[in-house]
């Protein structure tokens, strides 16, 4: 089997974890591939369909990085195998090898509610057929936009052994660790199963750690830190509170894509404001976040990326609670007015809703 598997396997993942892990493994080539190579036993969150063509294909697919200029390709082999979420034998299998190490997950805000999703049980599943198969430690990684991602996660899966059985969740006290990342890499929804669109820019900041190895993530570009907090806070409330910022005004004006709102002279000083109600409250240097900006402006502009507003839309309630309302309670905390531009987008939210113009579950 392989040492790493993944639950959530979507476009994100596909321009993400599985890329840091296909340049990784690069730095070790060799055919056949040596064994320090890392692979991932990869499923969906549901639905059959995605593994069922990555099967079909050998697990390879094309990941296109698409920037402003033109595209560059790579073939990526770092999936070994697909399978479809609700593939319980596969799964077990997968938690009880002994060479597993590591676990990441992309299922979405929503994912980690065990009164709605299937995520926290199915990894409670399979941790607890790993410890009935005797099996070592493990990282359970976390790779959504989520505020202290890791704890979530944490929490999620805990909360759920202790009300069934106290000694596994005392054995996932023990023997499973969960790190807390920021992940940023704007991947839209790509409707052919073997090509991903991503853009060229990527970053991964990792804090805790990987009790039975991890790839040298490290090595290609990846930052472990002590304290993921701030790097996902300047994240979330710089890029992904614009994102929301952008789609509900964006959507009530008839625009479709990312570069299309921010090519709106209005919706782009809403975000330029937005960002001056973050600033005082996001606890880096002025500096910092300027250049942090700076990176950002270019890849909102991006024209031929066409990141659908639609799909920024989703679960927007869950979105808005980790950007908009996130900064409105920081600088309320701070002494300051809640913030115009935190205030637009949430009345522009609930206009879409009321209005009925794009799904926001
Ligand atoms: N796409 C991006 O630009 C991007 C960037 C950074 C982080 N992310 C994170 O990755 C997540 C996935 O993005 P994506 O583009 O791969 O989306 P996607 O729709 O391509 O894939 C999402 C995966 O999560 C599963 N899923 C959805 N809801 C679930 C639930 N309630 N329980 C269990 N599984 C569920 C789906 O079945 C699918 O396998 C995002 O929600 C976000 O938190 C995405
Ligand atoms: O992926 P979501 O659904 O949490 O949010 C939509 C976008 O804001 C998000 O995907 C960004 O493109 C991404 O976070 C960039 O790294």
């Amino acid at each position: 089997m392989t040492r790493l598997a993944h639950l959530g396997l979507g476009a994100f993942f596909r321009a993400h974890q599985a890329w840091y892990t296909e340049r990784a493994n690069a730095l070790a080539p060799g055919d056949p591939a040596p064994a320090e190579q890392w692979r991932y036993t990869a499923f969906t969150g549901r639905s059959p369909e995605l593994a069922a063509a990555l099967t079909a294909a050998g697990n390879r697919y094309t990941l296109v990085e698409r920037g402003a200029e033109g595209d560059e390709s790579t073939q990526v082999t770092s999936i070994a195998a697909s399978f479809a979420g609700d593939d319980t034998d596969a799964w077990t299998a997968a938690f009880c090898d002994p060479e597993l190490a590591v676990v990441t997950v992309t299922v979405t805000e929503a994912g980690y509610d065990a009164a709605t999703s299937p995520a926290p049980g199915r990894l409670l599943s399979g941790l607890a057929a790993r410890r009935a198969a005797g099996g070592g430690p493990l990282a359970l990684v976390s790779c959504d936009n989520l505020a202290g991602n890791g704890e979530v996660l944490h929490g999620a899966v805990v909360r759920l052994a202790e009300a069934s059985d106290l000694d596994l969740a005392r054995w996932i006290e023990r023997k499973v660790t969960f790190p807390s990342t920021m992940v940023d890499r704007i991947t839209p929804h790509s409707s052919d199963p073997l090509t991903v669109i991503t853009e060229p820019f990527s970053e991964w900041v990792i804090a805790g750690d990987f009790p039975a190895g991890r790839p040298a993530w490290d090595a290609v570009g990846a930052r472990f830190v002590d304290d993921v907090a701030p790097f996902e806070r300047r994240k979330l409330w710089l890029l992904n509170a614009a994102h929301s910022t952008m789609t509900y005004l964006g959507l009530l004006r008839g625009f479709e894509t990312i570069d299309q709102a921010w090519g709106d002279d209005e919706i782009r000083a809403t975000v330029e404001q937005l960002w001056n109600e973050v600033r005082p409250v996001l606890g880096f240097e002025d500096a910092e976040t300027d250049a942090a900006l700076a990176a950002l402006r270019p890849r909102f502009a991006n024209p031929r990326i066409a990141h659908r507003l639609e799909q920024i839309a989703r679960q927007g309630r869950e979105k808005l609670a980790q950007r908009q309302r996130a900064i409105m309670a920081a600088r309320l905390e701070a002494g300051l007015p809640a913030g115009d531009a935190c205030r637009a987008t949430i009345e522009a939210f609930d206009e879409i809703v009321k209005k009925g113009i794009a799904r926001v579950d």
